[in-house]
Protein backbone atom coordinates (compact mmCIF):
# COMPACT_ATOMS: atom_id res chain seq x y z
CA UNK A 1 0.00 0.00 0.00
CA UNK A 2 1.44 3.11 -0.79
CA UNK A 3 -0.56 6.68 0.28
CA UNK A 4 0.41 10.14 -0.99
CA UNK A 5 0.56 12.57 1.30
CA UNK A 6 -0.12 16.07 -0.22
CA UNK A 7 1.68 19.22 0.58
CA UNK A 8 0.51 22.20 -2.06
CA UNK A 9 3.78 24.21 -1.44
CA UNK A 10 6.34 21.62 -2.96
CA UNK A 11 4.89 21.38 -6.36
CA UNK A 12 6.40 23.19 -9.10
CA UNK A 13 5.03 23.47 -12.48
CA UNK A 14 1.67 20.99 -12.51
CA UNK A 15 -1.17 21.88 -9.69
CA UNK A 16 -2.43 19.45 -6.72
CA UNK A 17 -5.48 18.45 -8.92
CA UNK A 18 -2.69 17.06 -11.59
CA UNK A 19 -0.63 15.57 -8.95
CA UNK A 20 -3.64 13.43 -7.52
CA UNK A 21 -5.37 12.58 -10.84
CA UNK A 22 -1.54 11.07 -12.03
CA UNK A 23 -0.96 9.36 -8.85
CA UNK A 24 -4.70 8.00 -9.41
CA UNK A 25 -3.69 6.78 -12.37
CA UNK A 26 -0.08 4.87 -11.43
CA UNK A 27 -2.11 3.15 -8.44
CA UNK A 28 -1.91 5.13 -5.22
CA UNK A 29 -3.76 3.59 -2.46
CA UNK A 30 -4.87 6.39 -0.85
CA UNK A 31 -4.58 9.79 -0.20
CA UNK A 32 -4.02 11.75 3.09
CA UNK A 33 -4.96 15.60 2.35
CA UNK A 34 -2.35 17.32 4.59
CA UNK A 35 -2.43 21.06 4.35
CA UNK A 36 -2.19 22.47 7.66
CA UNK A 37 -2.09 26.15 6.95
CA UNK A 38 -5.27 26.14 5.19
CA UNK A 39 -8.82 27.66 6.38
CA UNK A 40 -11.84 25.03 6.92
CA UNK A 41 -13.47 26.89 4.13
CA UNK A 42 -10.48 26.32 1.82
CA UNK A 43 -9.32 22.92 3.11
CA UNK A 44 -13.22 21.84 2.50
CA UNK A 45 -13.20 22.72 -1.35
CA UNK A 46 -9.79 21.04 -1.75
CA UNK A 47 -11.29 17.73 -0.24
CA UNK A 48 -14.07 18.09 -2.23
CA UNK A 49 -12.13 18.71 -5.47
CA UNK A 50 -9.52 15.23 -4.80
CA UNK A 51 -12.72 13.27 -3.49
CA UNK A 52 -14.09 14.04 -6.86
CA UNK A 53 -11.08 12.63 -8.48
CA UNK A 54 -10.53 9.27 -6.13
CA UNK A 55 -13.80 8.32 -6.25
CA UNK A 56 -13.64 7.42 -10.00
CA UNK A 57 -10.90 4.94 -8.88
CA UNK A 58 -12.60 4.07 -5.78
CA UNK A 59 -8.80 5.20 -3.88
CA UNK A 60 -10.02 6.46 -0.16
CA UNK A 61 -9.85 9.75 0.98
CA UNK A 62 -8.34 10.46 4.56
CA UNK A 63 -7.99 14.30 6.10
CA UNK A 64 -5.10 15.38 8.06
CA UNK A 65 -6.01 16.78 11.25
CA UNK A 66 -9.13 18.45 10.97
CA UNK A 67 -11.88 16.54 12.25
CA UNK A 68 -14.19 19.33 10.80
CA UNK A 69 -13.84 18.60 7.56
CA UNK A 70 -13.52 15.16 7.39
CA UNK A 71 -16.81 14.91 8.37
CA UNK A 72 -18.26 16.75 6.35
CA UNK A 73 -16.76 15.59 3.40
CA UNK A 74 -17.73 12.34 4.68
CA UNK A 75 -13.79 11.28 4.34
CA UNK A 76 -12.68 7.09 4.59
CA UNK A 77 -11.05 8.11 7.16
CA UNK A 78 -8.80 10.69 10.03
CA UNK A 79 -5.50 10.93 10.33
CA UNK A 80 -4.40 12.72 13.93
CA UNK A 81 -1.90 13.53 15.84
CA UNK A 82 -1.38 10.87 18.96
CA UNK A 83 -1.57 14.13 21.41
CA UNK A 84 -5.12 14.70 19.72
CA UNK A 85 -6.47 11.14 19.77
CA UNK A 86 -5.70 10.85 23.33
CA UNK A 87 -6.84 14.26 24.67
CA UNK A 88 -10.08 14.61 22.26
CA UNK A 89 -12.96 12.71 22.27
CA UNK A 90 -12.49 11.81 18.47
CA UNK A 91 -15.93 11.04 17.41
CA UNK A 92 -15.46 9.76 13.50
CA UNK A 93 -17.28 7.45 11.68
CA UNK A 94 -14.57 6.31 9.47
CA UNK A 95 -11.70 5.22 10.01
CA UNK A 96 -9.11 6.55 12.31
CA UNK A 97 -5.53 6.56 11.61
CA UNK A 98 -2.98 7.63 14.46
CA UNK A 99 0.44 9.99 13.70
CA UNK A 100 2.82 7.55 16.45
CA UNK A 101 6.99 8.59 16.66
CA UNK A 102 7.44 5.68 19.68
CA UNK A 103 6.90 2.04 20.36
CA UNK A 104 4.98 3.21 23.35
CA UNK A 105 2.47 5.26 21.34
CA UNK A 106 1.98 2.45 19.01
CA UNK A 107 0.71 0.53 21.53
CA UNK A 108 -1.19 3.03 23.29
CA UNK A 109 -3.01 4.04 19.69
CA UNK A 110 -3.68 0.69 19.74
CA UNK A 111 -5.15 -0.18 22.81
CA UNK A 112 -7.21 3.05 22.23
CA UNK A 113 -8.58 1.54 18.73
CA UNK A 114 -7.15 3.52 15.91
CA UNK A 115 -7.20 1.18 13.06
CA UNK A 116 -3.54 2.21 11.65
CA UNK A 117 -0.57 4.11 12.55
CA UNK A 118 1.59 6.40 10.76
CA UNK A 119 4.81 5.67 12.17
CA UNK A 120 7.76 8.23 11.68
CA UNK A 121 9.98 9.69 10.54
CA UNK A 122 12.11 6.37 9.41
CA UNK A 123 14.60 7.89 7.17
CA UNK A 124 16.06 11.61 6.85
CA UNK A 125 13.58 13.80 5.45
CA UNK A 126 13.81 17.90 4.60
CA UNK A 127 11.03 18.06 5.66
CA UNK A 128 11.95 17.03 9.13
CA UNK A 129 15.11 18.55 9.33
CA UNK A 130 16.29 18.81 13.06
CA UNK A 131 15.02 15.39 14.24
CA UNK A 132 16.68 11.68 14.46
CA UNK A 133 14.90 9.54 11.79
CA UNK A 134 14.33 6.05 13.81
CA UNK A 135 15.58 3.70 11.40
CA UNK A 136 14.70 0.41 10.41
CA UNK A 137 14.97 -1.29 13.18
CA UNK A 138 12.00 1.37 14.94
CA UNK A 139 9.86 -0.46 12.18
CA UNK A 140 10.74 -3.93 13.14
CA UNK A 141 10.06 -3.67 16.70
CA UNK A 142 6.93 -1.74 16.29
CA UNK A 143 5.81 -4.86 14.00
CA UNK A 144 6.50 -7.33 16.78
CA UNK A 145 4.62 -4.91 19.68
CA UNK A 146 1.36 -4.24 17.68
CA UNK A 147 -1.16 -6.26 15.53
CA UNK A 148 -2.80 -2.91 13.71
CA UNK A 149 -1.39 -2.00 10.03
CA UNK A 150 1.84 0.14 9.99
CA UNK A 151 2.21 3.05 7.55
CA UNK A 152 5.78 4.33 7.63
CA UNK A 153 6.57 7.86 6.85
CA UNK A 154 9.43 9.70 6.30
CA UNK A 155 12.31 9.58 3.62
CA UNK A 156 10.85 6.66 1.26
CA UNK A 157 12.19 6.50 -2.20
CA UNK A 158 12.21 3.23 -4.21
CA UNK A 159 16.02 2.31 -3.18
CA UNK A 160 14.35 1.39 0.61
CA UNK A 161 11.11 0.97 0.32
CA UNK A 162 11.88 -2.81 0.29
CA UNK A 163 13.52 -2.86 3.80
CA UNK A 164 10.30 -1.22 5.28
CA UNK A 165 7.83 -3.61 3.91
CA UNK A 166 10.23 -6.30 4.85
CA UNK A 167 10.75 -5.08 8.73
CA UNK A 168 7.00 -5.77 8.67
CA UNK A 169 5.04 -2.47 7.54
CA UNK A 170 1.82 -2.69 5.98
CA UNK A 171 2.27 0.34 3.65
CA UNK A 172 4.24 3.56 2.80
CA UNK A 173 3.02 7.31 3.11
CA UNK A 174 5.28 9.37 0.58
CA UNK A 175 4.79 13.34 0.32
CA UNK A 176 7.90 15.03 -0.87
CA UNK A 177 9.17 12.48 -3.48
CA UNK A 178 6.06 12.29 -5.45
CA UNK A 179 5.01 16.57 -5.14
CA UNK A 180 8.41 17.31 -5.99
CA UNK A 181 8.13 14.27 -9.23
CA UNK A 182 8.61 15.58 -12.37
CA UNK A 183 6.79 12.48 -13.45
CA UNK A 184 4.33 11.42 -10.96
CA UNK A 185 3.06 8.05 -12.67
CA UNK A 186 6.46 7.07 -13.25
CA UNK A 187 7.60 7.67 -9.73
CA UNK A 188 5.04 5.96 -8.28
CA UNK A 189 5.36 3.13 -10.68
CA UNK A 190 8.78 2.87 -9.71
CA UNK A 191 8.17 2.55 -6.15
CA UNK A 192 5.35 -0.33 -6.98
CA UNK A 193 7.93 -2.33 -8.52
CA UNK A 194 10.63 -2.22 -5.80
CA UNK A 195 8.01 -3.11 -3.24
C1 LIG B 1 9.61 12.69 17.49
C2 LIG B 1 8.77 13.25 16.40
N1 LIG B 1 7.74 14.06 16.70
C3 LIG B 1 6.99 14.58 15.72
C4 LIG B 1 7.25 14.28 14.38
C5 LIG B 1 6.43 14.84 13.27
O1 LIG B 1 5.19 15.16 13.65
P1 LIG B 1 4.48 16.56 13.40
O2 LIG B 1 5.36 17.48 12.63
O3 LIG B 1 4.02 17.07 14.69
O4 LIG B 1 3.22 16.18 12.58
P2 LIG B 1 3.15 15.63 11.10
O5 LIG B 1 4.28 16.21 10.33
O6 LIG B 1 3.23 14.14 11.17
O7 LIG B 1 1.82 16.07 10.60
C6 LIG B 1 8.33 13.42 14.11
N2 LIG B 1 8.66 13.09 12.87
N3 LIG B 1 9.08 12.92 15.13
C1 LIG C 1 4.19 14.57 7.15
C2 LIG C 1 5.21 13.80 7.86
N1 LIG C 1 4.96 13.26 9.09
C3 LIG C 1 6.04 12.61 9.55
C4 LIG C 1 6.09 11.95 10.85
O1 LIG C 1 7.13 11.41 11.22
O2 LIG C 1 5.06 11.96 11.50
S1 LIG C 1 7.37 12.62 8.50
C5 LIG C 1 6.49 13.54 7.38
C6 LIG C 1 7.04 14.00 6.09
C7 LIG C 1 7.25 12.87 5.14
O3 LIG C 1 7.55 13.38 3.95
P1 LIG C 1 8.57 12.76 2.92
O4 LIG C 1 7.90 11.62 2.25
O5 LIG C 1 8.73 13.92 2.03
O6 LIG C 1 9.82 12.42 3.64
Amino acid sequence: MIYLVTNRKLINKKNIYKVIEDAANAGIDAVILREKDLSCEDLYTMAINIKDILSKKNIPLIINSNIEVAKKVCADALQISFGDFVNKNVDFQGKVGVSIHSIEEGIMAQNLGADYVLAGHIFNTSCKPNLEPKGIEFVHKLSKSINIPIICIGGINKYNIKKVYESGASGVAVMSLIMESEDVFQTIKELKISI
